[in-house]
């Protein structure tokens, strides 16, 4: 007999509204339960062509009306989203995964309770051989990422930094350093990293290049791996959505990732 878990979404923005619009037309297994967004009657609006409204409640209301919760907001609200389902042993998918560095106490109480974090490939390629390479040895990860300047501004590491990149004229490289460092610095453009350091060697052993590109209109992530397996590299050049940092394909992980919950057949690793 086929059960539905019930979804709820925290955060309704570039992500978090097409991902609520799919679960409205239909995600098998899945069924869309509630919603939280910060400005609640604006919320509603964009959620009044479902075919079936869901609530709009606030964050600590969302627990008691779903089994997983789909976290797509600012990286700051990630503990306040998470820990009451992990606490009652459910599952939260995390796309802000740069917040889940130094907060190692989420996993501990997801360990504690039986809950479960997800954290999707969202803007990123090739998690699974990072993966796979992992349970033998990897010798080194890199990553180069390329944004256009709107992908990048409003950063912290730029003001703290004084970095400009709003006239540039060539690519300028902005960073180098470790995942760990660049989620410090970048926490809305660079989730992406530590999502890379989490499947491989973790985030102080994953090198990072941020490059600011004003002939780009694509945020392009290459990953290098050398493990005892395999070498590879891989390149994904993302069309960014209605919110520049963010590219179109992070939504599709997301509901490719809620298709897998519940499919009887399910293929990477
Ligand atoms: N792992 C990955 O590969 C990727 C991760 N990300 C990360 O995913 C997250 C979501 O990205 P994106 O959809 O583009 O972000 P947006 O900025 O488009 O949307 C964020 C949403 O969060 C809502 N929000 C803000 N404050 C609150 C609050 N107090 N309670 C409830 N909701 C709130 C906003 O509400 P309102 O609309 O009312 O302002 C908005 O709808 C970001 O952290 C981003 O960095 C993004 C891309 C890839
Ligand atoms: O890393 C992120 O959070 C988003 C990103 O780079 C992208 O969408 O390409």
């Amino acid at each position: 007999m086929e059960t539905s878990l019930r979804i709820a979404i925290a955060g309704l923005g570039a992500v978090g509204l097409k991902l609520a619009q799919a679960l409205d037309a239909g995600i098998p297994g899945c069924t869309l339960a509630a919603v939280s967004a910060r400005d609640t009657a604006a919320a509603a609006q964009r959620l009044a062509g479902l075919r079936r409204p869901v609530p709009v409640v606030g964050i600590d209301a969302l627990e008691p009306l779903a089994d997983v919760v789909v976290e797509c907001a600012p990286a700051a609200l990630l503990p306040q989203i998470v820990e009451p389902f992990l606490r009652a042993g459910k599952t939260a998918v995390v796309l802000s995964a740069g917040a889940l560095l130094g907060r190692e106490q989420l996993v501990e109480l997801a360990r504690a309770h039986g809950g479960r974090i997800i954290v999707p490939t969202g803007a990123l390629l090739g998690l699974d051989a990072v993966l796979a390479a992992a349970e033998g040895e990897i010798r080194s990860v890199r990553m180069v990422t390329r944004k256009p300047m709107r992908g990048l501004v409003g950063a912290p590491y730029l003001a703290e930094n004084n970095i400009a990149i709003e006239d540039i004229r060539e690519p300028l490289r902005i960073f180098q350093g470790t995942a760990r460092q660049a989620a410090a610095g970048f926490p809305a453009n660079l989730n992406v990293a530590v999502a890379l350091s989490l499947a491989g060697i973790g985030p102080d052993r994953t090198q990072l290049e941020i490059w600011a590109d004003p002939a780009l209109e694509r945020n392009t992530h290459r990953i290098e791996v050398d493990a005892d397996s395999a070498s590879f590299s891989m390149t994904i050049e993302n069309i960014p959505s209605e919110n520049p940092k963010t590219g179109r394909i992070t939504v599709l992980s997301v509901i490719a990732c809620l298709r897998k919950l519940g499919a009887p057949l399910r293929v990477g690793t």
